[in-house]
């Protein structure tokens, strides 16, 4: 009995940890019993589970019955490791499949192995080979390349394959571009959009010569995705997880049965040698690195085990292979690389000196990006997805034929009605305070915590699945959709993209990113409970239904996914017609690629970033050096002020933050181009105020200064020392403590807003008048600090006017006026009957529901904390 307790106790604490409530983890601990999987099943089908139950309780759970037809959210596949047998079943791929005309080594590997026509021509081993290269016998090496007899007409060759494999017409110019790297034997770095078609390039290699293609890929479920694709392609390729191997699919890739080997950055060092029998035997054409910018710590996912992939060009160069005539071309692929990241990729990897850059344009033109002010409080998302659950609900009622255009909605402007924004201005000023009031020990605390409620991007093992071999079927090209608006990397007239402007928005899924586990599931649960086919998915999840999840999304059987990061880096599914983010991304790279999922069939699709426009984005937590912590901040600094501009063209300021020099007037798409800049203010007064007082400030510090210094010199122990570095603070005027001064100073400032201030920091910080004046990073600027420039704007006490474009966060808080007391006044606001009025008043209409502890959940339950406390609770006893 008390072992069945324990055993209770851990699936509970895993079920926690996936991000279930912990009430819904014990309610399903008890119903079913000890077993992750089953009490997970439990939880997700609680909907469904509700609506069969309790039939009449309301229209939208009818149509969830309705609509999900089939559950989609089975957890009917075994948990634990999945054999690639079933794999191949449980995505349906065929393993009696017809052999592609390119698996060309003979089968049997006892029997040794045969060489393509392609690749005959050397029937032993080089005789310079390496002598530590060991080659097996039964293999034999295989010429180069250039011995391929590719002539001056290998593009039309190309593109013969490419009609016949994959149904397209052509090669894209930046994907020829790639191949003739590849072709004369150089090393190249391909920078190009997401969805614009980088596989293509490391693919060809493999279908062109008969040999073998490496490509490092950073996840489980992409590289299953390509491979299923490869397949269907006609097209042999596996993947190798860093798992336990599977030695049978390991030893017939490295013994040449499939085009294309997909392997994760983890496996490279154990499968050198293996690898180097392979370049020996039927050949490596090619090692492409997906993905690249995980190699940098200045990228956005950066992956330690991407860092030692420059084993690959020590391993594989003339140097140690003496059969080789060249080294192994290295083909590094990415959509999200800003300059520091490139160079950082070239270096690391050891690249040569003349590798090719191929750059296209970051831009997607069929991308309506868009930022929205998140009116959500903790009692209800209906706010932000009313619109969407809209959408699915009049599809239904009208057909799946008919285009439906979701995007527009006059009621879901940019700004929050009042009484949820006098919530956030509230929350947000404690914040302030709050945040410099808190120990590091309290901090290094929440750390511990909340990094358990965040999916980080770290390893490959997404799936749990070892590896998986799909064998190519004969090319089914009707699955392919052709593109309305091909992604092209030639410049795109204004007429087709002022086309895509009056497009409807057509029929597809929704991918919801948030950023923690618990997220995924409060929001899933809330769609399916509106009648929304929608699933969750995170790290934490049982594989088996996270496998699942894709394949109801790959077969069109969601709707809407909500996701961490964990879901879909490179997923190429052409009818995502909109990727929500959820709150503030971390970075702006992570941004633009998962946003890069929308749309890759050329149709409008929509990006809209829903953020609280009152709250300053913090960093999810992680372990960091105090390097990547800067970095950290100043990436979410990019990306919030991306969220706070309102006058430039979205798609622009994307495209330019990547280097890349927006050759558009604008996109004609983004939610500003289409509602066109704020009307411009003239700040010239507050800008003055702001200034001034800065300024006064530096003048006081100066005068003080000279004081302190004599006192220093003269009492030199560790009090005195400690007292002046207390005091060098005075130095920096703390931002909160120059509003207050302005509101005091300027009583006609005193009913403005915090927020209103910061933007118009952000605004002089931008023209180069302030700066931040302390050594950490900050999203918003903290300490400002007059640059020479700011100086000179006090001096001249110029009168002309200063028209800026207010930015979101301005725009925001102009809609309420609110009273607010000055410094000195704080502490005795209670007293003053104005001030305790118009505190009551608000708290009266911001009032939340309390907690029911009636019911015997208590309130602390609710935060991790509560809930792991209650945990080592129960295991105590
Ligand atoms: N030459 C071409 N003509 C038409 N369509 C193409 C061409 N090359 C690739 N595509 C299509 O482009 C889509 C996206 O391809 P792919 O997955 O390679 O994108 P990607 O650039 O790797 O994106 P990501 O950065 O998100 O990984 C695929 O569906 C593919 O069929
Ligand atoms: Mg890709």
């Amino acid at each position: 009995m008390d072992g069945e307790a324990v055993n209770g106790d851990a699936v509970v604490a895993q079920l926690v940890e996936m991000g279930f409530e912990y009430s819904s983890a014990v309610e399903a601990v008890k119903v079913v019993g000890a077993s992750i999987n089953d009490a997970a099943d439990y939880i997700l089908d609680g909907p469904r589970r509700t609506n069969l139950g309790e039939s009449t309780s309301s229209d939208c759970s009818k149509v969830c019955v309705k609509a999900s037809g089939k559950r989609a959210l089975s957890l009917s596949q075994p948990s634990g490791k999945m054999q690639q047998s079933n794999i191949l079943d449980h995505f349906g791929t065929k393993r009696q499949a017809k052999r592609s005309k390119f698996n060309v080594v003979k089968d049997d590997l006892n029997e040794g192995s045969k060489v393509s026509p392609a690749m005959k021509g050397n029937g032993n081993a080089h005789p310079d080979m390496h002598p530590e290269t060991k080659i097996t016998p039964e293999i034999i090496a295989v010429d180069c390349p250039e011995e391929l007899h590719l002539g001056a007409d290998w593009e039309q060759q190309v593109d013969s394959l490419l009609q016949k494999h994959f149904g397209h017409a052509s090669l894209k110019k930046f994907q020829r571009e790639a191949l003739a790297a590849w072709l004369s034997h150089q090393d190249s770095l391909v920078l190009a959009a997401t969805g614009s078609g980088k596989s293509l390039c490391f693919q060809i290699p493999a279908l062109l010569t008969g040999k073998v293609v490496v490509v490092i890929s950073p996840l489980i479920s992409l590289m299953h995705d390509q491979c299923l694709k490869l397949a269907k392609h006609g097209v042999s390729a596996c993947f190798l997880g860093s798992g336990q191997p599977d030695n049978s699919v390991e030893k017939k890739a490295m013994e040449g049965k499939y085009g294309l080997i997909y392997v994760c950055p983890e496996s490279i060092l154990r499968l050198i040698k293996p690898l180097q029998n392979l370049a020996a035997g039927r050949g490596i054409a090619l090692f492409a690195i997906d993905e690249v910018h995980c190699v940098s710590k200045w990228g956005h996912d950066f992956r330690p085990d991407y860092r030692k992939l420059c084993v690959l060009r020590e391993n594989f160069s003339t140097s140690k292979m003496k059969f080789l005539k060249f080294d192994i071309p290295l083909m590094a692929l990415t959509a999200t690389a800003t300059n520091r990241v490139r160079e950082d990729v070239i270096q690391c990897l050891c690249m040569s000196k003349e590798t090719k850059i191929v750059l296209t344009s970051f831009f997607r033109p069929n991308l309506r990006f868009s930022v929205k002010h998140s009116r959500t409080s903790s009692r209800t998302y209906k706010k932000d997805f009313h619109v969407l659950i809209k959408t699915y609900g009049m599809r239904r009622k009208i057909g799946d034929n008919q285009h439906l255009d979701c995007a527009e909605d006059s009621d879901n402007t940019s700004v929050s009605s009042e009484d949820d924004y006098c919530d956030r201005c509230e929350d947000d000023e404690a914040n302030l305070v709050n945040n410099d009031n808190t120990s590091s020990s309290e901090r290094k605390l929440s750390v511990e915590y909340l990094e358990d409620e965040t999916d980080t991007f770290q390893g490959v093992d997404d799936w749990d699945v070892p590896c998986g071999e799909f064998l190519g079927e004969s090319p089914n090209l009707s699955q392919e959709i052709c593109s309305s608006f091909e992604m092209s990397d030639s410049p795109i007239e204004l007429e087709e993209r002022l086309k895509l402007q009056q497009e409807p928005l057509e029929h597809g899924p929704t991918i919801i990113y948030v950023p923690t586990r618990k997220e995924t599931l409060a929001i899933a649960k809330f769609l399916c409970n509106c009648g929304i086919k929608a699933a969750a998915y995170n790290a934490k999840l049982p594989k088996s239904y996270l496998r699942q999840v894709h394949k109801d999304f790959h077969e069109d059987n969601l709707e809407v996914i909500v996701a961490t990061l964990a879901f879909g880096m490179g997923i190429d599914k052409l009818n995502v017609r909109r990727i929500i983010h959820y709150g503030w991304p971390q970075s702006l790279e992570a941004y633009y690629q998962e946003a890069g999922r929308a749309g890759r069939d050329g149709k409008l699709a929509d990006c809209i970033l829903f953020a609280n426009f009152a709250r300053t984005p913090t960093l999810l937590p992680s372990q960091r050096s105090e390097s990547q912590l800067k970095l950290a901040y100043k990436m979410l600094s990019d990306c919030h002020r991306y969220g706070m501009d309102t006058a430039n063209c979205r798609a622009r300021s994307l495209v330019e933050y990547f280097g890349e020099h927006f050759i558009y007037e604008k996109c004609y798409l983004c939610d500003v181009c289409i509602n066109g800049p704020p009307e411009m203010l003239n700040v010239r007064e507050e800008a003055d105020v702001f200034m001034q007082v800065l300024a006064a400030h530096k003048k006081q510090y100066a005068l003080s200064r000279g004081n302190r210094e004599y006192i220093a010199d003269s009492y030199d122990d560790d009090i005195t020392r400690c007292d002046i570095k207390q005091r060098q603070n005075v130095e920096k005027l703390y931002f909160k403590l120059l509003v207050s001064k302005i509101r005091e100073q300027s009583p006609r400032y005193i009913a403005t807003d915090m927020l209103w201030w910061q933007g118009l920091a952000r605004v002089m910080e931008s023209k180069g008048y302030i700066q931040e004046g302390d050594a950490k990073t900050h999203v918003q600027i903290k300490y400002p600090e007059l640059t020479e420039r700011g100086q000179d704007f006090v001096q001249s006490q110029r009168e002309e006017s200063l028209y800026i474009f207010p930015e979101a966060d301005m725009l925001l808080s102009g809609r309420k006026r609110k009273s607010f007391s000055t410094f000195s006044e704080w502490g005795k606001g209670w007293a003053d009957p104005e001030i305790r009025r118009q505190r009551l008043e608000r708290r009266r209409l911001n009032k939340r529901p309390r907690e029911r502890k009636s019911k015997g959940f208590k309130a602390s339950q609710k935060t991790v904390r509560g809930r792991l406390a209650k945990l080592l609770k129960l295991k105590s006893r």
